[in-house]
């Protein structure tokens, strides 16, 4: 028998067992009982109770950062804004959808020492780009003798602007669908203005990703009423009911959504 014959074989036989289980599921799921349903989510999330140790464990076990990353974690650390910096783990992962989409043009909204630009402009082809947005040339400062070292200092436009300025010229300039990501982890008060900008900027079947969504848990907490609280909340309702995008929010770092354009 030929590869190609045991191969459908095979999925055949994961088709039939898929469509078996989903029936089970959902006959079973006839009569919704909420209560057990939130008791087994939070009991999902179990593991938060332990963030050092899982946090520990899944550095250990699947972090593949270069040691230029790792010294550009380091250089940030030491400044007293440090806690800024995105979570590697979460980089990691947009990087994967940036390769599998074979992202070219990005954008990235919120540069900071310029860990998310470097770990996008990584992945990138060698004519690919990050438009790096930020108010702050002092943080990008630091950053940019680690976008040299990793040689990809290049595919980095930093742009010293506010984002929502940037990201309007270059929609004036004509570049509305043409970039395939963008990655939005700047001001929170600005975060409905950079999500619209970026539907506009990025193609049909690229992502937008949006960063601290979950903001600390507080968005959960109805009794946390502060200005950037209210504003996160309002975007994940308005994201949540976008039908011009398939959505994941993941609880990941501080929440990320992912925005598949249609
Ligand atoms: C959470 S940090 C970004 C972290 C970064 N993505 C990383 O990988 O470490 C947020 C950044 O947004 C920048 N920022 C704040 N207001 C801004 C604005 N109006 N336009 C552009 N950037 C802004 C800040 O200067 C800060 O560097």
């Amino acid at each position: 028998m030929s590869d190609y014959s045991k191969c459908l074989m095979y999925a055949s036989a994961v088709g039939a067992i898929s469509l078996s289980l989903a029936a089970g599921y959902w006959r079973g799921r006839t009569s919704l009982q909420p209560d057990i349903i939130l008791e087994g989510l939070i009991s999902l999330r179990k593991s938060h109770l332990h963030k050092d140790k899982v946090t520990k464990y899944i550095e250990n076990n699947s972090f593949r950062l270069l040691q230029v990353q790792w010294k550009l974690i380091e250089e940030t650390m030491k400044h007293p804004s440090g806690k800024l910096l995105s979570c590697p783990d979460e980089l990691q992962l947009l990087q994967n959808l940036v390769s599998l989409i074979k992202g070219r043009k990005t954008l990235d909204i919120g540069v900071f020492t310029g860990y998310s630009a470097l770990a996008i402009a990584l992945v990138l082809p060698e004519d690919g780009k990050v438009v790096a947005c930020d108010v702050n040339e002092e943080f990008a400062r630091i950053g940019k003798p680690f976008w040299k070292e990793a040689g990809i200092d290049h595919k980095i436009d930093l742009r010293i602007a506010p984002a929502v300025e940037t990201l309007n010229k270059l929609v004036d300039a004509g570049e509305g669908g043409t970039y395939d990501f963008a990655f939005i982890d700047a001001d929170k008060e600005n975060y409905l203005k950079y999500y619209e900008l970026c539907m506009t900027l990025v193609r049909s079947g690229g992502i937008i990703a949006i960063d601290n969504v979950l903001w600390g848990d507080s968005v959960a907490d109805p009794e946390v009423v502060d200005a950037r609280t209210l504003v996160i909340r309002e975007l994940n309702q308005y994201v949540y009911a976008d039908q011009r995008v398939n959505i994941s929010m993941l609880n990941i770092a501080d929440g990320v959504t992912l925005c598949f354009k249609k």
